[in-house]
């Protein structure tokens, strides 16, 4: 079944039925190192996975670890340019639980992402990626313990399909002079635009299932949450891309307010019932006026439109909402994508789930890490129906690369997720007070150690991860 690699022989695989992990005591899990710093990572964050499922279950549990390759790693392996083996991609399916270092990926020309591939090939459609703060870890921002929210990122369309051909190529040049003089000028409001001759071209799909898949599972996590962060905040440039961003978010309303009517209330709506309850005899026309700015200014269409809106909230849900119940449900609201870069900033505790598509979504867990701490301290996950890969949001860091320094914080917490998936929970608590301690004690590798006031001696990875297990306690 394998070319080069062999399964442990001790262990079991994890299977899935509904899209939930069925948990041997001994499961084989498959790992990727990965390239770059995946060298230092990989090896502090197996120690620490390991010290902690043998304290939590005293060798009643244990993880049986089958490494596979991807990346450099498996071209010296398996021969030039084999990045990505079959023998890789069939361990994670027959194995469904997967964690990986970060893998490089060349600007410009070269190989597709090996990361973009492995999510796309096990339809890892969801990228959860949490960004809390850890007491004591240096921060630029001034309250960094406000942010506490998770980025869920549609993981397998927009751009990174990858579907693009180069300036000059044959198709490219076929595909702008069809747009030029056929399709554009069909489409009577692109006028007269055109696209330049010596363009590069790109393809952005957003389907509706993606769309909707992605903010199903945000809001099934948000259920989850405690009530006051029971929030999926609709992440999207609509403004300028309307068939793509703002069908993203017309699409998430849509799937909110359909399939999870009872659970979730949009912000429009609490507006239209809050009006309601502060003053309930209130007219039609003047509820609306309040919810939408500029109503006078409207046409008596647009008017009559929203007055609608207003009408028919208040029949289908002032039942189940109105008097304040709405203030129970997961409220689901939008974010214009710049806008929301600044309002995790200036106002971070007022978000919970930030659901995005995939470019948005990368963009935005950097940034996100960055207020807590940086991306030494950005964990994520690959969720699918059938399998799931964990990986933190950073890359390869290659300066860093074989120094021991890098922080491994975001790949250990990474395998602290993995850990919950699997039900592993006093596992995932001696890690998370671990960590939390070493750093509430100044035992932080570099990238934390220039910013703490007065600056410390910063460990080395490994010498972190050896702090994580002593303070296991
Ligand atoms: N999922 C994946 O495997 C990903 C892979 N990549 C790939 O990684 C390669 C390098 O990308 P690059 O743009 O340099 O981005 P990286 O995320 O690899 O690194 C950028 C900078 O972030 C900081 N950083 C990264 N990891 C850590 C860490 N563990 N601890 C502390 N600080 C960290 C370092 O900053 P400083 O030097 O200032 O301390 C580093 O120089 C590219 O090929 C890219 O495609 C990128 C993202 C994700
Ligand atoms: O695959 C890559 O090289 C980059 C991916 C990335 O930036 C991410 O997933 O956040
Ligand atoms: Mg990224």
């Amino acid at each position: 079944m394998y070319e080069k690699i062999t399964p442990p022989a001790a262990g079991a695989k994890i299977a899935f039925k509904n899209g939930e992990p069925i948990v041997p005591d001994n499961p084989i899990i498959p790992f990727i190192r990965g390239d770059g710093t995946g060298i230092d990572i990989w090896p502090a964050t197996q120690k620490v996975l390991d010290a902690a499922v043998a304290k939590a279950y005293k060798g009643q549990r244990q993880i049986s670890w089958f490494k596979v390759y991807a990346g450099d790693e498996a071209c010296d392996l398996y021969g030039t340019y084999q990045y990505l083996p079959q023998d890789t991609l069939t361990a994670i399916e027959e194995y469904g639980v997967a964690i990986k270092g970060p893998l490089t990926t060349p600007v410009g020309g070269g190989i597709r992402s090996l990361n973009v591939a492995l999510r796309q090939i096990f339809d890892l459609y969801a990228c959860v990626r949490p960004c809390r703060y850890y007491a004591g870890t240096p921060s630029p921002h001034k309250n960094p313990e406000k942010l506490d929210v998770i980025v869920y990122r549609e993981n397998t369309e927009d751009i990174y399909l990858g579907i693009e051909w180069r300036q000059g190529s044959e198709i490219g040049d076929r595909l702008i002079k069809i747009l030029n003089e056929e399709l554009i000028p069909a489409t009577p409001e692109h006028g007269k635009k055109r696209i330049p001759l010596d363009s590069g071209i790109g393809i952005k799909p957003i389907s509706k299932t993606g769309s909707q898949r992605l903010v199903r599972r945000a809001i099934k996590h948000a259920l989850l949450l405690p009530k006051n962060k029971q929030q999926v905040t609709l992440v999207h440039k609509g403004n300028i891309m309307k068939y793509t961003e703002g069908a993203f978010r017309d699409w998430g309303y849509e799937l909110a307010t359909s399939e999870f009517r009872q659970e979730t209330v949009t912000e429009q709506e609490s507006w239209i019932l809050s009006n309601k309850e502060k003053n309930p005899n209130i007219s039609l026309e003047e509820n609306a006026r309040q919810i939408e700015p500029g109503f006078d200014n409207l046409t008596p269409d647009k008017k009559a439109q929203v007055v609608k809106e207003v009408e028919t909230v208040l029949n289908t849900i002032w039942a189940t909402h109105g008097d304040g119940k709405w203030k129970e449900k997961v409220l689901v609201n939008d974010r214009i994508a710049d806008s929301i870069f600044q309002q995790i900033q200036t106002r971070p505790d007022e978000y919970s789930i930030l659901a995005t598509m995939n470019l948005n979504g990368d963009y935005l867990s950097d940034a996100a890490a960055a207020i807590v701490g940086g991306l030494g301290m950005g964990p994520g996950a690959n969720i699918g129906d059938s399998s799931a890969i964990f990986e933190a949001t950073h890359g390869t860091a290659p300066k860093h690369a074989g120094l021991d320094r890098i922080n491994p914080g975001s790949v250990i917490l990474s395998g602290v997720m993995m850990l919950e998936f699997l039900g592993w929970q006093e596992a995932a608590d001696l890690i998370k007070k671990g960590l939390s301690d070493a750093i509430a004690n100044s035992q932080v590798t570099y990238d934390l150690a220039r910013l703490l006031e007065p600056p410390v001696e910063p460990l080395k990875c490994s010498e972190f991860a050896d702090a994580i297990i002593q303070h296991f306690g």
